[in-house]
């Protein structure tokens, strides 16, 4: 069926809503309400605080899924296929003001007008005439400078820009002097006078809303009232609006506690029977009569054009981050700086040698030019400090801590050593002994015992040289440590670890900044807002993909340049593949950003899963110790981890060169992707996800008229409620629909409504 054709009868109204209801966990704010606004006229929204107003509005412009019921906006529903709701025909004012404090108000105009599609000419030309009619400051003032009332009219102005068939307001004359809140319903008035704006405005102040055409009174998610303010005063025979609002509240107090008293059995039936207590008490307007759920089929173009992310969309929003990052240049340094620092950190404090060990030396050879006077000369002075002291002296030391080592040579230690050396076959255990270096260690700092160790070892080899020169190999242990293959025998803590560490800092810096970012945009009703003008999730996700490369790229860039320039950081393999892991690397921590931002509101909470997340991957994905180290069930979980196989890969690209670890690299390149994918995956679903509850909404609405249509076979005197549930699921449930009405027919089935051979 042609789309347009079918939504004909529907463009009398612009806004259409039926048996809406909407909760937030166990709060239920909208209940079965039913609006209808007229095209071409202002609709007045009030009601108290906390009513549900600015919930409704919500669901009207399809930021908010509603729990059930049909929604209609300008004759479909809003994110249909091809509607331009959200997009350019509805123009959309939240309470919050949702604007970019570091944007000047020609910026934000500027902004909403590339994504509306106009062109600079055009946006210039209603920025002229908003900045005069709202009274704006001059056009270069930032908005984190103007006063609550000035931000709010910058926002009315970004709402009024592109000339939208449907203006929506939250509360727009809040904080707007009186004399400029008349000309705001003024122009309101203007504008719908050609018949094709219409408008729908919340406010507090229930008396401008005399100027309406049409007011809905709300209260506790109800519709008290709905109609022309004139004939509503006129039928409550009250003299001003805020009288009529208060005898209905009054009304509606009365009906509730006597419908309370007539006991819960009651309430079942007329749950049953579909009797509906959220009718208004007092209907005037257009609206109220049950109607059948409009049908909409789409053309499978129209369906692809709609789901194809718009590069319009895309470089407005890459600019939108331009604009900030260039506002922000602290925060820009930062996120330049900060890996650079960490790196720089890293490979200046962790894996060196200790500097300044204080060791006790105990030397009972009391000529000088002994051999162990020699042997100590040879030790790495810039490491190790010697102190001699006697025996006794030497272990009090150690036992308070005051020496790391204790070094002990007896007293013939160069007879005895130069025996041992000459006639190995005749000497005594106690010549062996008398002839080795004993060394004691406190070994509860394993790095500064190792290195200990090793500096000893190496000053014994210094000295075995010097003393034997070409008969050095007759004192050789019988293990010979040749010229490594990879790598050099010198390799510290700091080369290994490195590798790692360039990937887990790009990771976890794309990982805090998309979350953060996508949070505070949320918070703040920004991300809500360029939803309603028409920006998609997919391209607010790929704008953020494309700007947040940018800034890894330099990131990745001044790392590179300090690890292999400054800190001589070897690398034998190629620098393309070398840039594009840890540009992976980036690309999955923006990703896993992006999951983080879905699934959580505040950004402490998005912190805390971000730093929750931080010590176990890096703990186990080999970045500071090797894998092979970790038991097996933990080690199936390190291979899920993109950081684990990249690691390691980066590592063999580096120190092994590229062709002698092609599979590690293919494992790693391919891990990262898949978690990306997934990542982005989960992402896209969880803001699509609305489409999928919109669908399941009307499949909840079908149940309902099915199971009304059961109750009437019960019950031959069914309600004309009950009549009406019965035609609308004869309708709705046409074969025409295919699969839709397969599903449908299944649902029933399976909840017993219909009998298995039975149609519908
Ligand atoms: N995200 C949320 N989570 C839970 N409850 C919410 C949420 N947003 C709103 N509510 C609750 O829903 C109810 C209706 O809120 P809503 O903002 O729609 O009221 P309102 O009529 O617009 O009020 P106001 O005029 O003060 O803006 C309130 O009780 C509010 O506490």
């Amino acid at each position: 069926m042609d789309a347009e054709a079918s939504a004909e009868p529907e463009l009398q109204m612009a806004i259409k809503c039926r048996d809406v209801c909407r909760s937030y966990g166990k709060l239920k704010v909208i209940s079965n309400m039913d609006l209808t606004v007229p095209q071409g006229q202002i609709y007045g929204l009030l009601g108290p605080s906390g009513c549900g107003k600015t919930t409704l509005l919500k669901c009207i412009v399809g930021t908010l899924k509603i729990s059930r019921g049909h929604i209609s906006v300008l004759g479909k529903p809003p994110s249909f296929p091809g509607h331009e709701v959200p997009g350019r025909m509805v123009g959309y004012m939240p309470q919050d003001l949702a604007l970019y404090n570091e944007f000047t108000i020609s910026d934000t105009l500027t902004f909403f007008g590339r994504i509306h599609g106009l062109t600079s000419k055009e946006t210039q030309a209603r920025m002229d005439f908003l900045v005069d009619f709202l009274e704006l400051p001059q056009k270069c003032r930032l908005v984190r400078n103007l006063s609550g009332g000035q931000r709010r009219r910058v926002s009315l102005g970004a709402a009024l820009l592109q000339n939208p068939q449907l203006l929506i307001l939250d509360e727009p004359t809040v904080g707007v002097d009186p004399v400029l809140r008349a000309r705001i319903w003024q122009h309101l008035v203007e504008i719908v006078k050609t018949g094709k704006v219409s408008v729908i405005i919340t406010t507090h102040y229930i008396e401008e809303a005399r100027q309406a055409n049409v007011v809905g009174l709300m209260r506790n998610g109800r519709l008290l009232a709905e109609g022309n303010p004139q004939e509503v005063m006129h039928q409550l025979n009250a003299s001003t609006l805020e009288h009529a609002f208060l005898q209905l509240c009054e009304t509606s107090d009365l009906m509730d506690s006597k419908q309370g008293s007539r006991q819960q059995g009651e309430s079942k039936h007329s749950l049953e029977s579909g009797q509906d207590e959220s009718r208004p008490i007092l209907s005037i307007g257009p609206g109220g009569t049950p109607e059948d759920i409009p049908k909409h089929a789409v053309d499978w173009k129209v369906r692809a054009r709609h789901v194809l992310p718009k590069w319009r969309n895309i470089s407005a929003l890459m600019i939108k981050t331009l604009i900030r990052m260039k506002r922000m240049p602290g925060s820009l340094c930062f996120q330049f700086l900060l890996p650079v620092i960490q790196i720089s950190l890293m490979c200046v404090c962790i894996g060196g040698d200790p500097k300044g060990v204080r060791v006790a030396v105990v030397n009972n050879e009391t000529s000088s030019s002994g051999y162990s006077q020699l042997l100590l000369g040879f030790l790495d002075n810039s490491s190790i400090e010697q102190v001699p002291l006697s025996h006794a002296d030497a272990f009090t030391g150690i036992y308070n801590g005051e020496y790391w080592g204790v070094l002990g040579f007896g007293q013939n230690f160069s007879s005895y050593m130069t025996s041992r050396a000459l006639k190995p076959q005749t000497v005594s255990k106690d010549v062996v002994d008398g002839g080795s270096v004993h060394v004691w260690l406190d070994l509860t700092n394993r790095q500064i015992a190792l290195m200990l160790q090793k500096k000893v070892f190496q000053a014994f080899q210094e000295f075995v040289d010097y003393k034997l020169d070409s008969k050095a190999y007759m004192v050789a242990l019988p293990i010979k440590i040749e010229e490594p293959i990879y790598g050099s025998l010198n390799t510290d803590f700091t080369t290994f670890i490195t590798p790692g560490a360039v990937l887990s800092i790009t990771f976890y810096l794309a990982v805090g900044l998309t979350a953060l970012s996508f949070v505070l945009e949320r918070k703040e009703g920004l991300l809500d807002r360029c939803w309603v003008a028409g920006v998609s999730s997919l391209e607010t996700m790929l704008a953020h993909l494309l700007s947040q490369l940018f800034v890894i790229s330099v990131q990745i860039l001044l790392m590179l340049l300090f690890v292999l320039l400054v800190f001589k950081i070897p690398n034998e393999g190629s620098l393309m593949l070398v840039v594009a892991l840890i540009v992976l690397q980036g690309v999955t921590g923006i990703a896993f950003g992006l999951v983080i931002s879905a699934a959580i509101d505040d950004e402490q909470s998005a912190n805390q899963a971000a730093l929750g997340v931080f010590y176990p991957n890096l703990v186990i994905s080999g970045v500071i110790w090797p894998v092979e180290c970790i038991p097996y069930p933990l080690r199936y979980l390190s291979l899920a981890l993109p950081q684990t196989y990249a690691s390691e890969a980066l590592r063999c690209i580096m120190y092994r060169g590229n062709h002698h670890n092609a599979q590690c690299t293919t494992h790693a390149l391919h891990n990262i992707c898949l978690f990306y994918t997934t990542q982005c995956t989960t992402h896209t679903v969880q803001n699509t996800c609305l489409l999928y509850t919109t669908h399941n909404v009307q499949l909840t609405q079908y149940t309902t008229h099915a199971c009304c249509r059961q109750h009437a076979v019960h019950n031959p005197h069914s309600t004309q409620h009950t009549q009406t549930h019965i035609h609308r699921l004869h309708t709705l449930t046409e074969p025409s629909h295919g699969r839709r009405w397969y599903q449908i027919t299944w649902r029933l089935k399976t909840m017993g409504c219909v009998e298995n051979n039975e149609s519908i």
